[in-house]
């Protein structure tokens, strides 16, 4: 194990840093950090919530100098939310020393923007798209950055964010350092990626599978119909402190939700077409424990790292094994534990295998519970609250009345009476949700049609930009 001192630190980034709780590197912190603040170019694979974060982040704050009013690093994300969230890591890395750090994206109104890129940031995180519009507006200076880095790199580089992405590099000191991180980096990605650096070194933290092991992965085949009903057993039965389940498309995202609700749950849906104000809101509700389910497009499926995700559910197994491994990686972060289940129709089973092929990692197949077995979890529940109370809870106030109900009942009854009372019973209330076609066998590498991934927002931000 590496401990931060050993990188040879200043005392404000360690004070940062300890203040952070972090008190040991993560193997990719300490393997890309030193290269990093030697200015080499990084190519650095890890897996999800391992703390690439803060291995592209430390190096880049210790290399700003605060007393330039310039922007010197440049962090590219794919998603606004996680372009925020970066940002906020970044500035808890760099309060002590007071590095400015400004999150910019779509959807928040471009003249606040403008007004705080006036006040100079030493730092931008943003979303490709409004980079390049405050490029163009000439209201983002590039020239003294040293240090571009494309978070979730791959996405970034695939087919629908590449043209921004050399947009803005065309914008950049070509004597610059460039680090590239992401969970997944296929083979033709990361040959695009060396076109943009300069002798890189690929660091790939050497893991058996792509997926952190304490993750627990299962698939249930479930025909398309029953799909729903199998998702409430599953979440009586385990009973997720936080879950997110991933539905393919918009429309999906927004059905599940409102059947969710109908049923009794507290979720939410986001993706592309909620309004910037909307996805943020329902992200803290989240967050805070508001709601308890996010039903999501795979907008929310890389990076955003929220304590308390317990469980990820694949309601629509994913279009490729990259957004399977992103997905289920919001769960079982920084050493947690968490458990994946993806649903897959018989007609899906190919493309399950292909996923466990790239993860090199095996599902185990679980079989569908029945109601009376959900019927059995929520009684279960049912019993740990009524413990907890009798363990915890001074109940004095209520024993007189126990005492005079224990004259005339026996004390078996009064007690099941008690656990019938607080269980919930499965909800069976009818919901409509719209079929979803099976993914094709065959299909083209990314993404089909009708999925939404960061990409075809932007695609489609685009159109209405023009
Ligand atoms: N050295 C450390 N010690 C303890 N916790 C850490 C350390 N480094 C990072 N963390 C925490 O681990 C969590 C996951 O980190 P981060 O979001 O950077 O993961 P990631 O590798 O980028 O994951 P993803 O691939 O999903 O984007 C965060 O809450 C972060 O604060
Ligand atoms: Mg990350």
């Amino acid at each position: 194990m590496t401990t931060f001192q050993e990188l040879g630190l200043s005392n404000e980034l360690m004070k940062a840093i300890s203040r952070m709780g972090f008190e040991e590197t993560t193997p990719i912190q300490a393997k890309t950090i030193p290269l990093s603040l030697q200015n080499k170019d990084v190519i650095g694979q890890a897996q999800t919530g391992t703390g690439k974060t803060a291995a592209f982040g430390i190096p880049l704050i210790e290399k700003v100098d605060v007393k330039k009013e310039a922007v010197q690093g440049l962090v590219v994300a794919p998603t606004r939310e996680l372009a925020i969230q970066v940002s906020e890591e970044l500035y808890k890395i760099g309060a002590v020393k007071r590095v400015r750090v400004l999150p910019i994206y779509g959807g928040q109104d471009i003249e606040r923007q403008i007004r705080a890129l006036k006040k100079h940031p030493h730092i931008i995180v943003g979303t490709p798209g409004r980079i390049i519009d405050h490029i163009n507006r000439k209201t983002l200076r590039l020239e003294q950055v040293h240090t571009v880095v494309l978070d979730e790199a791959d996405e970034m580089l695939n087919m629908g964010f590449i043209d921004d992405i050399e947009a803005i590099l065309s914008n950049v000191p070509k004597q610059r350092q460039t680090l590239l991180f992401s969970a997944t980096m296929p083979e033709p990605i990361r040959r695009i990626a060396e076109r943009f650096m300069n002798d890189p070194q690929l660091v790939k933290v050497k893991a058996k599978e792509m997926t952190v092991p304490n993750i627990q992965q299962y698939y249930l085949e479930v025909q398309e119909k029953k799909k729903f009903d199998i998702l409430t057993r599953l979440l009586d039965i385990q009973a997720p402190e936080l879950a997110i389940v991933f539905g393919r498309t918009k429309r999906r995202v927004d059905e599940l939700a409102e059947a969710l609700n109908l049923r009794g749950y507290a979720a939410e849906g986001i993706h592309g077409d909620l309004s910037q104000a909307k996805r943020l809101s329902v992200l803290r509700k989240f967050k805070e424990g508001a709601i308890e389910i996010l039903v999501a497009t795979d907008v929310a499926a890389r990076g955003l790292d929220i304590s308390g995700v317990t469980h990820v559910y694949n309601f629509d197994i994913p279009q490729d094994p990259e957004s399977y491994v992103h997905r289920i990686g919001r769960t079982g972060r920084a050493g947690k534990t968490g458990v994946a289940m993806t649903f897959v129709t018989p007609r899906e089973i190919g493309q399950l295998h292909n996923i466990e092929r790239t993860t090199k990692r095996k599902m185990e197949r679980m079989k569908p519970p029945t109601l009376d077995e959900a019927l059995e979890g929520q009684q279960r529940i049912a019993v740990e609250k009524l413990v907890n109370v009798v363990e915890s809870e001074n109940l004095s106030f209520y024993k007189r009345a126990a005492e005079e109900l224990l004259e005339e009942h026996d004390s078996v009854s009064l007690v099941a009476a008690c656990i019938k009372m607080l269980t919930k019973e499965p909800d069976t209330t009818p919901v409509r949700l719209t079929e979803e076609p099976p993914l094709p066998v065959k299909r083209e590498k990314k993404r089909g049609n009708r999925a939404e991934g960061p990409f075809r927002e932007r695609a489609k931000k685009r159109r209405v930009a023009r």
